[in-house]
């Protein structure tokens, strides 16, 4: 978002004020080389009040070396404690984009939150997953990654799974097979793989972020998996998870059910319970 002149005015607010000063100074600097006339601030959250969209990052480190996203649960949701209550009384209208992990739980306490109605929260979900998948496919298929529509879908963690069954490109579907199934096994591991080489990830999820920003911006209407609140799909409602849905200017306006197969089905069901435990250990809030 900051690199792109998307926004009239761009607000970065974090505990401290000096590193969001030093960010706000730098991409200044570097949006001279852009035909810009976007203004890059450090502030407030009344500073940035009446924002039309909101993302959050704000995270708690990871500490130890074989730490997986829920492990961020609790610290991650005291920050959301902290900030989303003021941020959506000063910005009532906006639509949140959730970035911060595990970001289904968190996708879910946002909208609790806010209160803002769910189709004004959207998690990054497995979008960030759905990519890697399909860079993976197709380096190995030889077509472009963007004519490829394939997805990741339920959790944004170890136990998403690719709805290998509504895989096609060109209208021919991908059936299933062994070179599907390990690059889908490559994709799982992968933002670990990232992270352990340069201790965060940055480029593939501030892309895909820029994407469901685009799409609300512009009105696009993109269909992309995006951590929403399940409305029902396959008896499950009532927990945030990843489906293809629709985003316009009002956030989500429509959720796609894909028919998946009867193993994907139990996936789906699988990761509903396990975000569900998440959420459930997290307590009142
Ligand atoms: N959804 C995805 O696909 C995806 C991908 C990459 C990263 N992430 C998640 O995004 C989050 C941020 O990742 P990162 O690599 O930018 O982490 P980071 O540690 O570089 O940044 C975290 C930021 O949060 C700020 N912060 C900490 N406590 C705060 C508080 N109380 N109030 C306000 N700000 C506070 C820190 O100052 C820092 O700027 C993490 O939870 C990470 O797991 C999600």
């Amino acid at each position: 978002a900051t690199m792109e002149p998307i926004f009239s005015e761009l607000w970065l607010l974090n505990r401290s004020i000096e590193k969001a000063e030093g960010d706000a100074m730098d991409l200044t600097h570097a949006s001279a080389l852009r035909n810009s006339n976007m203004t890059i601030q450090a502030g407030s959250i009344e500073d940035a009040a009446g924002s039309d969209v909101i993302i959050f990052t704000a995270s708690v480190p990871p500490t130890g070396k074989d730490w997986k996203r829920s492990d961020l649960a609790a610290g991650n949701l005291a920050l959301l404690e902290n900030w989303l209550p003021a941020l959506a009384r000063s910005s009532p209208d906006a639509v949140l984009i959730m970035v911060s992990n595990p970001v289904d739980a968190m996708t879910y306490a946002a909208i609790q939150l806010t209160g803002f109605p769910p189709e004004r929260v959207i998690g990054t979900g497995t979008l960030v997953d759905s990519i890697r998948y399909r860079s993976l496919l197709s380096e190995e298929l030889q077509i472009h990654s963007d004519d490829i529509r394939a997805y990741i879908l339920g959790e944004h963690g170890d136990d998403q799974f690719a709805a290998h069954s509504v895989t096609m490109t060109g209208g021919e579907k991908f059936l299933p097979s062994e070179t599907t199934r390990r690059l889908f096994r490559e994709t799982v591991n992968l933002g670990y793989e990232v992270f352990n080489r340069k201790g965060y990830t940055n480029y593939g999820i501030a892309l895909a972020t820029m994407t469901i920003v685009d799409s609300i911006v512009y009105d696009l209407k993109h269909t992309m998996p995006i951590s929403v609140m399940i409305d029902g799909f396959l008896g499950v409602e009532d927990v945030c998870l990843s489906l293809p849905a629709v985003v316009g200017r009002r956030g989500v306006t429509r959720i796609l059910h894909p028919p998946l197969s009867d193993e994907e089905a139990t996936a789906f069901h699988h990761c509903a319970e396990k975000v569900r435990q998440t959420i459930e250990a997290l307590g009142e809030f």
